[in-house]
């Protein structure tokens, strides 16, 4: 649904983005992660038809970044990470204004703009002058004027910069809504928690680098080749401790009692028998969880603090 080959972009003699590749499938929400300053701004700009290229090209929901803009407009919900509302202008109008601007009918704005309100939680919100929102509110508005069109790829900008942490609960759970609703997501972000539960892949830029991108999974398995299970006994730890401490694949063990976590150098298959001989052993078990490395373990191994 995204494609980015080689896009690069020079502000003057600086190269704030190098070569990029991207390739975001459909029904995927795609987390842009950076530090401040990595580039993650232009790339979206341009993907979002607002920046040339110094260099490659894009396509998104097949229409041509360069060639064919307004198609890419269509096809695209953004929200930016600085956006401005406009004074005097009632939430209703506000949206009106976006779907008109849209060549959306008069007949068929008024439910757009209903169902768009409902969706965000906004309906009671109405007939309030946009000015008047709180900040989450406001952000909220802004990611509904992205939906007027209904466009089946949403490109977000920061969408939770600048939120308390109910707003951004909230506007993660909107996106889990989106992403059902079967679009395609975009989003950039340098708060990891942010990210981590609601995206099914990941891109870590750097410098107007992309230094790692693919499926959240694979990408944390790319990281760190061991696992770490966390092994609750309910009865026969010890013959469990043993079982664990004379498998060849064991890199490091720490353990208090009932409770293990053990570091193990394996992939599914590993773990799977592992489970089996602790059974067939007569172990008995409450929990055996295959722990992942968290979104801030990646970043920090895959980012060298690079950009400030
Ligand atoms: N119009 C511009 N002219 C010159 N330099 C620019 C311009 N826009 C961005 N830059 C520079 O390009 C680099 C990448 O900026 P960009 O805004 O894309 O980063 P970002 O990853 O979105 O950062 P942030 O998280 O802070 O928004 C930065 O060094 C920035 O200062």
């Amino acid at each position: 649904m995204i494609t980015l080959t080689g896009f690069g972009k020079d502000y003057g003699d600086f190269t704030a983005v190098q070569e990029l590749d991207l390739h975001i499938e459909a029904g995927e929400t795609f987390g842009f992660i950076g530090p401040n300053g990595a580039g993650k701004s232009t790339t979206i700009r341009f993907l979002a038809t607002l920046l040339r290229a110094s260099r490659g090209h894009g396509e998104v929901a097949g229409c041509d970044v360069m060639q064919d803009p307004v198609g890419v407009r269509q096809a695209v919900g953004y929200m930016p990470d600085n956006f401005g509302v406009y004074d005097g202008m009632r939430v209703w109008e506000f949206l009106d204004f976006f779907a008109v601007a849209y060549r959306i009918g008069r007949s068929e704005r008024k439910q757009i703009i209903d169902n768009v309100l409902e969706l965000l939680d906004l309906t009671h919100k109405r007939d309030d002058f946009v000015n008047g929102l709180s900040r989450g509110m406001k952000q909220r508005l802004c990611l509904a004027k992205t939906l007027v069109h209904d466009p089946p790829v949403l490109i977000l900008d920061e969408p939770a910069s600048g939120l308390d942490p109910r707003a951004r609960v909230e506007v993660k759970e909107l996106l889990k809504e989106l992403r059902r609703m079967g679009k395609t997501i975009l989003i950039s972000s340098h708060i990891l928690t942010e990210l981590a539960d609601c995206c099914t892949s990941i891109g870590i830029i750097e410098r107007g680098q992309l230094l790692m991108s693919g499926p959240i999974n694979q990408v944390y398995r790319q990281i760190r080749r061991n696992r770490m299970v966390e092994i609750q006994f309910v009865k026969n730890a010890d013959i469990g401790l043993s079982i664990l401490r004379s498998s060849p694949h064991l890199r490091s063990l720490d353990h208090e009692t009932t409770r293990v976590v053990a570091e193990l150098e394996t992939d599914d298959e590993g773990l799977a028998t592992l489970m089996e001989t602790l059974i067939a052993e007569g172990v008995r078990m409450r929990s055996f969880n295959d722990r992942d490395p968290t979104l801030e373990d990646v970043f920090m191994t895959v980012t060298k603090g690079l950009v400030t």
